[in-house]
């Protein structure tokens, strides 16, 4: 079930992690026990060709060893050369239900901003959506307006059966009200790829989303 796999769901390309090498910090976001992870090759910098292709076979390989589900975003060709685990389009990026023909029963993910995109991306056969910016971020220019964790809940009580990520400025700090919104998990890129500790950072975000996962079960019984 995709749905268990998305609770620390951790995003970085080649330029994201500063000064450090990326598969190291990849590995180390592994080791802290991240569920997910995307490809995500983007902005200043970006790797292309040759390049991206070797570095993506290098994180596939390290998903691979942790068992981690491996998806590539918006390049649905890559995706399919490197044998990745699934694919995560936006509204922008092409037909969902195109996506899914070409990727079979990979897992599809789908970004989304409102109930009537919630609701084409079910209809067009996606696994999960990525729902944001929830709070601010620095990590994508182009971003839509800051949303909150309404729209996660909404879709959440709106689709309980489609599972949802919410994403953007994410932290172990703010965590807590993403999951207590409905969200199934937090998609992470500054939090996990530029801290200090990248094992610890991806460590703390889970015991955050445990620990609101816990308290929402003694609120229930
Ligand atoms: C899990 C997840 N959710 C949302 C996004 C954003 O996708 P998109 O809107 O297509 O923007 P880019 O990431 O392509 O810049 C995502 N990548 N992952
Ligand atoms: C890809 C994306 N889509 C919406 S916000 C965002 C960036 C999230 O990055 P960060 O966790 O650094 O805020
Ligand atoms: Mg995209």
């Amino acid at each position: 079930m995709i749905r268990e796999k998305l609770g620390v769901y951790f995003i970085m390309g080649s330029r994201n992690a500063g000064e450090r090498d990326p598969l190291e910090v990849l590995e180390e976001a592994l080791k802290g026990g991240i569920t997910c992870f995307q490809l995500r090759e983007k902005g200043p910098g970006a790797i292309e060709g040759r390049e991206l292709r070797a570095f993506g076979e290098a994180c596939r390989d390290l998903c691979r060893a942790y068992g981690v589900p491996f998806i590539v975003n918006d390049d649905v060709r890559l995706a399919l050369e490197l044998g990745a685990d699934g694919v995560h389009i936006g509204q922008d990026d092409g037909d969902a239900g195109e996506v899914r023909r070409l990727i079979g029963d990979r897992i599809l993910g789908v970004s989304v901003h409102n109930l009537d995109e919630v609701r084409e991306a079910a209809a067009a056969g996606a696994d999960y959506v990525g729902i944001g910016p929830v709070y601010q971020t620095t990590s994508k220019p182009d971003a839509r307006p800051v949303c909150g964790t309404l729209p996660l809940r909404e879709a959440a009580e709106a689709f309980p059966e489609l599972p949802s990520v919410g994403i953007g400025g994410i932290t172990a700090a703010n965590a807590g009200p993403v999951i207590a919104s409905g969200a199934s998990g937090v998609s992470v890129i500054t939090a996990i790829s530029l801290a200090d500790d990248p094992e610890r950072a991806a460590r703390e975000i889970r015991m955050a989303i445990e620990e609101t996962i816990r308290r929402r079960r003694r609120a229930v019984t």
